[in-house]
């Protein structure tokens, strides 16, 4: 089953099991199988014939609104009958009780505890390998590498903190597969703040307090999500800090995550915030332009999916913050174009992404961009488009080439026709500037001014959508 087909089924069973009971959703739909997209038609398998009878007169219609509401323009659905033997296979597999995880919205683990099992619980996605490194995260992936390799030893406590949706629990999970790979005696526990403060809750209620101090005290790595939600919560911020007190003495290591620093953390009793504080503390910021483009490339490359460069590029102009929501773009294309049988292209994302995500409200223009280029190198602006070929004109172009590509939508002709040469002349200058920023931190930093600058005048438009 190829990937798509599957990131589509996810995407239309969520919606079905929205608009249907769980009953009739456990009845009918759990044990469908996707066998593809062909020409634009979701082909799916049921169990019998009077299934496939019955799913034609009761959920057609359902299912091709779930189509639609991915972008399917003409959305089409045709049933087959199972082989027998095919059927049993699937079964088990089919018949549990949540749809397959959605990429653009990662399902955390249910449930914890430091038993043989643990290292199950993380998303077997969110390895270092996995991970793109760029200017938004390089300090937290090296800061969990460094944990990864010497727990208990390197920073402890790792406190990681940032906005949503920008690689905190992907790190975590990371530093958990590195030390279940490594040492696979070692016990790992992944846990909510939410299903902690649960878990206490109901081990009081059960009289059972004991083992459940006994299961998080006797881990060597814990991990632990979105640690803000301690605040405010007594009970179980006196119980953490005794946790924490039990690893720490023993030299377990301890990974925590939150949207806001330690200190950002209101009603968080001083004992606990200073822990939080004696090891490393590092954020990670929304990705730059060429770290987006380089998550989708991976992705593409990993649901085996071949889109072309410059389609990638639009979908990391239009989503800027948050990487959950750029993946959930990503799937959308891909399930647009497939659904609707139409190549990858600039178009087809634009329209695929436009009932999700406003226009990309960052309108640089390319003149503004010369003209940035210009004062920022002191030549004049005729000199930027002109024909000169020192070389005090001929890098302030290629820069100014390289940022229009990046900032506005113009197409590479375009741009070759406002600068009076061919594309390919283009295509070079953008290769050569993506080259030297990453061998010249001169060069980086004077693009990143730049960017920065263009970004700025246009800051009170919003950058984007998400
Ligand atoms: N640097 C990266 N390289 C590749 N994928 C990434 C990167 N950062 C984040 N992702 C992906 O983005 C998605 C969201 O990441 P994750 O769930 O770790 O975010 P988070 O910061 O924990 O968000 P939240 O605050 O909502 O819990 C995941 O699918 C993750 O794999």
């Amino acid at each position: 089953m190829c990937a798509i087909s599957q990131e589509i089924w996810s995407d239309v069973l969520a919606y079905v099991r929205n608009n249907i009971s769980e009953v009739e959703y456990h009845t009918w739909f759990a044990p469908v199988k996707t066998l593809g997209v062909r020409e634009g038609s979701l082909v799916l398998g049921v169990r019998n014939s009077f299934a496939q009878e019955w799913f034609r007169k009761h959920y057609l219609q359902l299912l091709e609104d779930a189509l639609r509401s991915l972008g399917a323009e003409n959305p089409q659905v045709s049933f087959e009958v199972l082989p027998a033997v095919q059927e049993a296979m699937i079964m088990p597999e089919t018949s549990a009780p949540a749809p397959a995880p959605k990429v653009a919205s990662p399902p955390r683990p249910a449930r914890s505890g430091p038993d043989p099992e643990l290292s199950k619980i993380l998303n077997p996605k969110y390895t270092f390998e996995n991970f793109v490194v760029g200017p938004n995260n390089n300090l937290a992936h090296a800061a969990a590498l460094a944990v990864a390799e010497s727990p208990g030893k390197a920073y402890n406590p790792l406190f990681i903190y940032g906005d949503v949706g920008l690689g905190k629990t992907h790190l975590m999970h990371a530093v958990g597969h590195y030390l279940a790979e490594k040492y696979p005696e070692k016990r790992i526990a992944y846990v909510s703040t939410e299903s902690f403060t649960n878990e206490l809750i109901n081990s009081i209620r059960d009289d059972k307090t004991t083992q459940f101090r006994d299961r998080y005290r006797s881990v060597d790595l814990l991990l632990v999500d979105d640690i803000q939600f301690l605040a405010r919560k007594e009970r179980t911020q006196e119980e953490f800090f005794h946790t924490f007190n039990a690893l720490y003495e023993n030299h377990k290591q301890i990974i925590l995550s939150s949207d806001r620093p330690p200190k950002d953390i209101q009603t968080l009793e001083g004992r606990l915030r200073s822990r939080f504080e004696w090891g490393l503390i590092t954020d990670i910021q929304s990705p730059e332009f060429e770290t987006r483009v380089a998550i989708l490339k991976m992705n593409a490359e990993q649901a085996n999916i071949n889109i072309p460069q410059d389609v990638l590029e639009l979908i990391a102009r239009q989503v800027t913050t948050n990487i959950r929501e750029l993946e959930g773009a990503l799937m959308r294309v891909v399930a647009f174009s497939s659904l609707n049988n139409v190549p990858f292209s600039r178009a087809v994302a634009s329209k695929a992404l436009s009932n999700v995500f406003a226009p990309q409200e960052l309108q640089v223009e390319m003149p503004e961009v010369v003209r940035a280029a210009a004062q920022l190198f002191e030549v004049t602006t005729e000199q930027i488009r002109g024909t000169g070929r020192a070389r005090d004109v001929v890098v302030p172009r290629q820069i100014a080439m390289y940022l229009i590509r990046e900032l506005t939508p113009h197409s590479l002709p375009e741009i070759g026709q406002y600068f009076g040469r061919d594309h390919s002349t283009v295509m070079h200058a953008i290769n050569k500037v993506s080259d030297s920023v990453k061998k010249d931190e001169e060069m980086a930093a004077q693009v990143s001014r730049l960017r920065r600058h263009l970004e700025g005048l246009h800051e009170t438009d919003g950058e984007g959508s998400s």
